[in-house]
């Protein structure tokens, strides 16, 4: 069996950015872009007044001097003159500092009389004045390309003078739910039925991780239904399945798609939960195979979905992030699959995450994975932990998951 580090290796080596395309400016959050942000303009423009007051030469702003006001500059409104020995021009926050000035005078530190503006404190040469291209200078990059975009960097892009962002296209998911079994939520249930929650969470997932789910019609145990349903997911750049990846007679995946195309890349893993997970192509399309166990569906999702639609979105060799903790409660050997076990977090005294794995663990409980906050991994082979050891989780919530 594969280990996960080398399932995870080949699934993302097969991956490619999928294309731009151009959105407009307010579209952009979330979205990575495909081309790098550099400024079209300096900001700011000139010297501008970080306050309201006067600009003045700081020579003769001393305190106890008398300035004569010789003009406004309103924000938007440069003053056109120059300033000559004992004047000022009134001047607000953001507009240009007119020609001769050197510091702005407070307005608070400044009394407006009929013969001119008496000065109250010194003013030194500089204050206030924020120079051009504080921020930035025309033509320096602001943004990589392969950066999401958080609502900060659209705030810069558009002061930037960015009206359209190129950002790549969001990756198409399609997700294939099998089994005799399943039924959607609120449909009618036949005996034995269970309710399909795979590729709602799923679909979840794929927009967490910035693609676009698109959740196919639930495919019976018989290989025509399959092939059929696999059919539509052509034009996707990912088709996952869930379900029909193990051993059992009725789990069909890999059978039903052989004939449609399907090219094995590899078949089970050391991992739990997630031993028969699936990796080929049908066609051109990727396809990525998750167990039918609902935990098992959405930990593999975890692992493998969301760093291969990291990649194909423009994010290549992002992985969901590894933080570390103490043990919570001590925790046996491990035997040759690597866990990635449920797990509650909370803070100890000294501010460090304490992770305890729920004690029952089974695949099919997803109300403890709907209340853990991280999972906890623990290598093939690890040896008995006790409470307090040193562990490697990935926090749920970091994932948007
Ligand atoms: N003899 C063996 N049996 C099993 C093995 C094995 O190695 N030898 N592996 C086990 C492991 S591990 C897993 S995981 C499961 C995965 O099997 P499949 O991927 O073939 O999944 P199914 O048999 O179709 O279903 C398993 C389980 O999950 C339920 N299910 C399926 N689809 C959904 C859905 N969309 N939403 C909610 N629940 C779903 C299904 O009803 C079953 O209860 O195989 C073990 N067996
Ligand atoms: O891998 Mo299965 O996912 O142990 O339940």
């Amino acid at each position: 069996m594969l280990s996960v580090a080398e399932a995870r290796e080949r699934i993302l080596g097969g991956l490619q950015p999928v294309g731009a395309e151009t959105v407009s400016l307010p579209e952009g959050w979330g979205r990575v872009l495909a081309a790098p942000v550099a400024a079209r303009l300096t900001q700011p423009p000139a010297d501008v007044s970080a306050m309201d007051g006067y600009a003045v030469r700081a020579a003769d702003a001393v305190k106890g001097a008398r300035l004569v006001v010789i003009g406004a500059a309103p924000a938007g409104h440069p003053f056109g003159g120059e300033l000559g020995p004992n004047q000022a021009v009134r001047i607000f926050t953001g507009a240009a500092v007119p020609t001769g000035a050197d510091g702005i005078l407070l307005q608070e530190d400044a009394e407006s009389g009929a013969d001119g503006v008496l000065v109250q404190e010194d003013v030194h040469p500089g204050r206030w004045i924020r120079r051009a291209g504080l921020d930035f200078h025309v033509g320096e990059a602001l943004l990589p390309a392969g950066r999401r975009l958080t609502a900060r960097d659209i705030g810069l892009a558009a002061a930037a003078n960015h009206p359209w962002l190129s950002v790549h296209r969001q990756p198409r998911v399609a997700i294939l739910a099998t089994g005799d079994e399943i039924s959607l939520p609120g449909d009618p249930m036949g005996a034995g039925g269970i309710v399909s929650s795979n590729a709602h969470a799923l679909a979840a997932l794929v927009r967490a991780a910035g693609g676009v789910p698109i959740v196919l019609p639930i495919a019976r145990d018989d290989a025509e239904a399959i092939a059929a349903a696999a059919q539509s997911a052509r034009g996707c750049d990912l088709l996952v399945t869930t379900g029909g990846a193990s051993v059992g007679e009725h789990d069909l995946v890999q059978s039903a798609l052989g004939p449609a195309g399907f090219a094995l890349d590899f078949w089970k893993i050391a991992m739990r939960p997630g031993k028969p997970l699936i990796w080929g192509r049908l066609g051109t399309t990727p396809l990525l195979g998750l167990p039918g166990n609902p935990v098992s569906s959405l930990v593999c999702g975890v692992v493998f979905l969301w760093p291969a639609i990291a990649a194909l979105g423009g994010r290549p060799g992002l992985l969901p992030p590894l933080r570390t903790a103490r043990l919570g409660a001590a925790l046996a050997a491990n035997d040759q699959r690597a866990d990635f076990l449920r797990a509650t977090l909370k803070r100890d005294a000294q501010g460090q995450w304490v992770a305890t794995a729920f004690p029952a663990q089974d695949s099919s409980m997803l109300k403890t994975m709907a209340r853990a906050d991280a999972l906890l991994l623990r290598a093939p082979h690890a040896p008995e932990a006790p409470a307090g050891s040193s562990v490697e989780i990935l926090v749920l919530d970091e994932l948007g998951l």
